[in-house]
């Protein structure tokens, strides 16, 4: 697969995106969205990222106009404009996409970015256990699918707002009678685990159509399983401090934190590697961009796909 590896000092020399737009000098915006060690070259990698993305819009959008027989200062059609980020559970999709919004935020154009991500998606615990899914979670059947489909597909059809039901990593489940609302972004941050899985065939013999046929570009953050691996023990050891008792037995219900620690090992082993190996990682070529993270969640390097 031919891939173009980035070359951030160029890119960023470009200043396609004038300084304004780069959330500002002071790096420390990161601090809050990510516990990264080193601010300044997490804000330039994210910042390089983010003009990636500026220069494609702005690529799409004159391509757009053009064919509409409309000059460069016309205005798009407004149709929200869909960046989808996937890789493995923990890899840090949500916060590569608070990270993102952040920065979309300040380019001169003042776009609206709202953030979804596919959990709340997943069906509710009772349903997954009644289906005999509850060790398949975050895999392509634990989702309500169609759901996905047509909460795309409202998006895109300019509905003015759309709820979306909640996850929450504290209880394990979707949260009862919750949702957020999306009101008709500039950009959708569409973040989840299964965004590039291909569409299959139905029960009649037709392809279903896939999810990232709404996906107008897809970004997949790729780091060492081992890496992963310790950055989802982390996770989950820092919700058990936070769980209380009456919220999520999985979690809670270790008194001694190596009790937890193995149920976490056999969770990542039996089911996030398993749907990685299985599912998450073959959608890789898929991407428009391969974001790759080393131990202490640096980027290390980040590659376009060029065909
Ligand atoms: N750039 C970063 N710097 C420091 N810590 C990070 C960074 N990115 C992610 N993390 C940490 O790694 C863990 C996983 O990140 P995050 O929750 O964003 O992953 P995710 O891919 O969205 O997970 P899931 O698929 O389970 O929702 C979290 O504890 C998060 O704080
Ligand atoms: C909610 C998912 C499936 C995806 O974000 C994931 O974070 C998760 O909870 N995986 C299942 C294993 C677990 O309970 O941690």
């Amino acid at each position: 697969m031919p891939w173009e590896v980035l070359d951030w000092d160029r890119l960023l020399a470009r200043q396609s995106i004038p300084p304004s737009g780069q959330a500002g000098n002071d790096r420390r915006w990161v601090h809050p969205l990510c516990d990264c060690t080193d601010l300044d070259e997490t804000a330039r990698s994210y910042c390089a990222l983010s003009q990636v993305l500026f220069e494609h819009i702005q690529a799409m959008k004159g391509m757009f106009l053009r064919h509409q027989g409309l000059g460069p200062g016309a205005e798009a059609d407004g149709t929200p404009f869909v960046i989808g980020i996937t890789g493995s559970v923990a890899v840090g999709k949500s916060t590569t996409a608070k990270l993102l919004r952040k920065l979309l935020s300040h380019w001169p154009t003042s776009p609206r970015v709202d953030i979804v991500a596919t959990d709340g998606f997943l069906l509710p615990r009772a349903q997954l256990e009644a289906k005999r899914l509850q060790h398949r979670k975050g895999f392509p059947e634990s989702y309500d699918t169609d759901a996905i489909r047509n909460f795309l597909s409202k998006l895109k059809a300019g509905a003015a707002v759309i709820e979306v039901p909640v996850y929450s990593h504290e209880l394990h489940d979707i949260v009862p009678g919750s949702t957020i609302r999306v009101e008709h972004p500039d950009i959708l941050i569409f973040e989840g685990l299964n965004i590039l899985q291909p569409g299959g065939i139905e029960g009649c013999g037709e392809y279903a159509p896939a999810i990232s046929d709404h996906i107008d570009y897809a970004i997949y953050i790729d780091a060492e399983v081992e890496d992963i691996r310790r950055w989802y023990i982390q996770r989950f050891m820092g919700l058990r401090r936070h769980t209380s008792s009456t919220c999520e037995p999985v979690v809670a219900n270790h008194a001694r934190p190596s009790d937890a620690e193995a149920t976490a090992n056999a969770i990542w082993r039996n089911i996030n590697e398993l749907n990685l190996s299985e599912n998450i990682l073959p959608t890789l070529p898929l991407a428009d961009l391969v974001l790759r993270k080393g131990a202490n969640h640096e980027v290390q390097q980040v590659a376009l796909r060029t065909a």
